[in-house]
């Protein structure tokens, strides 16, 4: 579990995070969600033990980030933006090198590194030097790294950057197996579908506070849209004319939406009848329109 509380930080005069506070549960994935510069990376490497907060804490498992970092660290896999490695060295040799701090023998960790190589789809480039990893490759040798302790906790930042829909697929479902085995989950990511289709709950932070924490099924609940989207096979003057009566309408191509509908599906598909109707239903919102919600009211 991670328990985020209370916590602010400055850069210079700068304030980029102001009491920031939310929680992770175990068996939870956490979406987090904000523009650019809102400070979900500087949250996430405060949480992780790379920089201190100015005040405030962070819980890994009840232990505190900032007072017994050695003991909270154990349970934390980090997977950066932009994870940076030593270039020049085997990728295999590298992770061995790392495994050492955690303890592990050469020989084991040897075969810990082709277990977990396999694992994030890293085999047979054991060998290769992590300056000929592509990006995407380079994400998936951090994940194996931070799977070397078998973390309970894990923090993903911006990870599908920049992959192809493989890469972003893999992480995806490495999220979800996660979850499965119960461990507790956040997740930062410009891409909401993405977001949507795994978070349990999102957590929405703009200009370094956080604005709203909404779980997966409030956010679809509030979405349940008022717009009607009518399908014609031919638009007519008439046709425009009638929808109007329901409401503001927008027309595109032969589509028809009637914004904020005040009249029920039936009633609104007998009368278009007429004007030989495709296809009729009310449009869904999605994370995306949220999102642009709760920023704006801010
Ligand atoms: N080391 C630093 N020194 C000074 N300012 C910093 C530093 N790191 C981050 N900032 C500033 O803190 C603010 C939050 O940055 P942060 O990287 O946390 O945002 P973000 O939400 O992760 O953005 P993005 O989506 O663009 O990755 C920004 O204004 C950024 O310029």
């Amino acid at each position: 579990m991670i328990q985020i509380e209370n916590v602010s930080k400055n850069f210079g005069k700068r304030k980029v995070l102001d009491n920031v506070s939310f929680s992770v549960n175990n068996g939870e994935i956490v979406g987090f969600v904000g523009l650019n510069g809102a400070g979900k990376t500087t949250t996430i490497r405060i949480a992780v033990g790379t920089i201190s907060p100015n005040s405030g804490d962070v819980y890994i498992d009840g232990y505190s980030i900032t007072r017994e970092k050695k003991i909270a660290s154990r349970n934390i896999g980090w997977v950066p933006e932009f994870p940076i490695f030593e270039q020049d060295v085997k990728a295999l040799d590298y992770f061995v090198y790392i495994a050492g701090y955690y303890g592990i023998s050469a020989k084991e960790a040897t075969e810990l590194g082709k277990k977990l190589f396999e694992e994030v789809g890293l085999s047979g480039r054991e060998k290769d030097k992590l300056a000929n990893y592509s990006q995407g490759m380079k994400k998936r040798f951090a994940l194996a790294v931070s799977l070397i302790s078998n973390p309970k906790n894990f923090l993903f930042d911006e990870v599908l950057n920049g992959l192809d829909p493989q890469g972003i697929q893999f992480f995806r479902d490495m999220a979800l197996k996660m979850k499965r085995e119960g461990k507790a989950i956040l997740f930062s990511s410009h891409i909401l579908a993405e977001v949507e289709a795994i978070a349990d709950k999102v957590v929405f932070i703009h200009k370094g506070k956080i604005v709203k924490v909404s779980t997966i099924d409030e956010i679809r609940r509030s979405l349940t849209s008022k717009s009607l989207r009518v399908v014609l096979s031919n638009i007519t003057k008439e046709a425009i004319e009638e929808a109007s009566k329901f409401g503001e309408v927008e027309v595109n191509g032969n589509v028809i939406i009637i914004k904020d509908c005040k009249a029920d599906l039936t009633h609104v598909s007998n009368v278009m009848s007429k004007y030989q109707v495709l296809e009729i239903g009310w449009t869904t919102g999605n994370l995306e329109e949220y999102f642009f919600k709760v920023i704006s009211g801010v």
